[in-house]
């Protein structure tokens, strides 16, 4: 069970926790932990950054608001403050969170990376190892925990395409989650790689601010207008939803898209052959809500381009030919989980580190292990793992203090130097 003469083992500081560690103190492991604390379950936050919600206070640029109206975006047993407007910004939803935290009393331990995780079968608990990220002269920690929650995101990791000649490029590359604003690219020529949500902002921020972006759309996109007759799309979408089939559902909101925007495809933006709600449900991909990326589309201000054949210095060629000159290029072109590099198990998890069984059956694993907000169904996905999380470890939490017949104290953690 433990190797007493393992250096490794040796150099590390073990934690007994008394309850779940939750990895990642994103929107995900605050919603844990808020409805473990409404139970009065301790737990331990581990969080590698130092700070809460780290995609949004760092990898996010400056004019991003939340795409689906505020009541898709709370988190359970504490709404949104009644004076935020429908689509809340990046700054009221970190403060949002922030005010989240601290009417939970939730503390996460920040700048603890998560190195490894594995069930150990002969002590029938998991065994999670960290390192510092603050490069603090503090030891590295194993903690052990009868449950382990997965909350490290759907956008842990960024993607890069690893694309002819980008070496040679010799201009800035830039991912979107580096991406702040266009102030820094005024007049310059940008290729934005991707026509995701990302790319589409991305582009229209360069537009505001006097760039010339070039949009690579290499396959296709679903682009809906963000409000249909004064309502949000998401919320018109989530009403026909009770009343009608899915496939039905995304054929009105293509007839709605296409009396709204028109014929894009005369732009070089070519619908998928599935419908927008069944692509995001299968294959993930989100379709984009437009805030006007479409408008600078039309008028020629964003210039939309075909896939790339290969960089060269200070060009791009793309694949029907052209060449065009550029100073800089934004990869909008998304992001993955970063599971497989750390969870060491096979069952629960896939390769691409999102949980094998779809929606609604993707939370819960053996051995005490969930996943919170891997269901493609952004933070309102989160919300509804999380409220059943907290509830399946409470049952389990309940019948062990029964059993033991008497009260725990809460975080009675055992720090134990082996
Ligand atoms: C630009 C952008 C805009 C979005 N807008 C919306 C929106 O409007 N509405 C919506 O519903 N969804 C939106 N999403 C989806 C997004 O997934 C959610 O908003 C939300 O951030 C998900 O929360 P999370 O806690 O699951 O993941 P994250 O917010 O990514 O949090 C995960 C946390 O885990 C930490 N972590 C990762 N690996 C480790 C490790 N090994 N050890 C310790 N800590 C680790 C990270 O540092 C991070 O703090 C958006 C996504 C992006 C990229
Ligand atoms: N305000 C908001 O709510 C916002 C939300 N988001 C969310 O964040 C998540 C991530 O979005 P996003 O960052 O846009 O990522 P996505 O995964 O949605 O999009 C990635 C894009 O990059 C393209 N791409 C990838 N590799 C290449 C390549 N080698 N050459 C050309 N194109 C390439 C993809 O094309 P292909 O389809 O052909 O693979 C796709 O268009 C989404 O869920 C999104 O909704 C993002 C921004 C704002
Ligand atoms: O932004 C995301 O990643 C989300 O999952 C939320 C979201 C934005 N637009 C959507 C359209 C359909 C389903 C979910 C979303």
């Amino acid at each position: 069970m433990f190797n007493f003469m393992d250096p490794d083992f040796l150099a590390r500081r073990c934690v007994w926790v008394n309850g779940p560690v939750i990895v990642g103190a994103g929107p995900s492991g605050l919603a844990v932990g808020a409805c473990l604390k409404e139970q009065g379950i301790p737990f331990v936050i581990l969080e590698k950054t130092d700070c809460i919600a780290s995609l949004w206070q760092k990898r996010t640029y400056d004019r991003l608001k939340l795409h689906l109206p505020k009541q898709f975006c709370q988190l359970p047993k504490f709404p949104f403050p009644d004076h935020y407007p429908e689509y809340p910004n990046k700054k009221q939803f970190i403060d949002y969170l922030e005010s989240y935290a601290t009417h939970f009393d939730i503390n996460p331990q920040f700048n603890e990376c998560v190195q490894s995780a594995k069930y150990d079968e002969a002590c029938r608990l998991w065994r999670v190892k960290t390192v510092s990220t603050n490069g603090s002269a503090r030891s590295d920690v194993e903690y052990f925990c009868q449950w382990l929650v997965v909350a490290t995101g759907e956008n842990a990791e960024r993607m890069v395409p690893d694309i002819d000649g980008l070496k040679e490029f010799g201009g800035e590359v830039l991912h979107a989650c580096d991406y702040k604003s266009g102030e820094k690219f005024r007049g310059k020529k940008v290729l934005v790689v991707g026509c995701g949500n990302s790319g589409m902002e991305v582009s229209l921020d360069l537009c505001n601010h006097e760039a010339q972006p070039s949009m690579v759309v290499r396959s296709s996109v679903h682009v809906l207008p963000r409000e249909i007759c004064g309502r949000p799309t998401f919320e018109l979408a989530m009403f026909m939803l009770k009343w009608l089939p899915l496939w039905l559902v995304d054929k009105l909101l293509l007839v709605l898209a296409w009396f709204i925007l028109g014929n894009i495809e005369k732009y070089g933006l070519k619908r998928p052959s599935l419908g927008p709600l069944q692509l995001k449900n299968t294959k993930g991909k989100t379709p984009v809500l437009d805030i006007g990326a479409l408008e600078k589309i039309r008028s020629g201000e964003i210039n939309v381009v075909p896939g790339i054949r290969r960089f060269a210095c200070g060009m791009v060629e793309l694949v029907d030919g052209e060449m065009l000159n550029i100073d800089a290029v934004v990869l909008a072109t998304g992001y993955s989980s970063n599971v497989p590099y750390w969870l060491q198990e096979a069952e629960f998890f896939s390769r691409d580190g999102f949980p094998k069984s779809p929606f609604p059956n993707g939370w819960k694993g053996k051995d005490g292990l969930y996943a919170v907000g891997f269901t493609r169904r952004g933070l309102s996905g989160a919300s509804a793992d999380a409220t059943k999380i907290a509830q399946d470890i409470g049952k389990v939490w309940k019948e062990d203090l029964k059993q033991k017949k008497q009260k725990v104290p809460t975080h009675r953690r055992c720090i134990s130097q082996f």
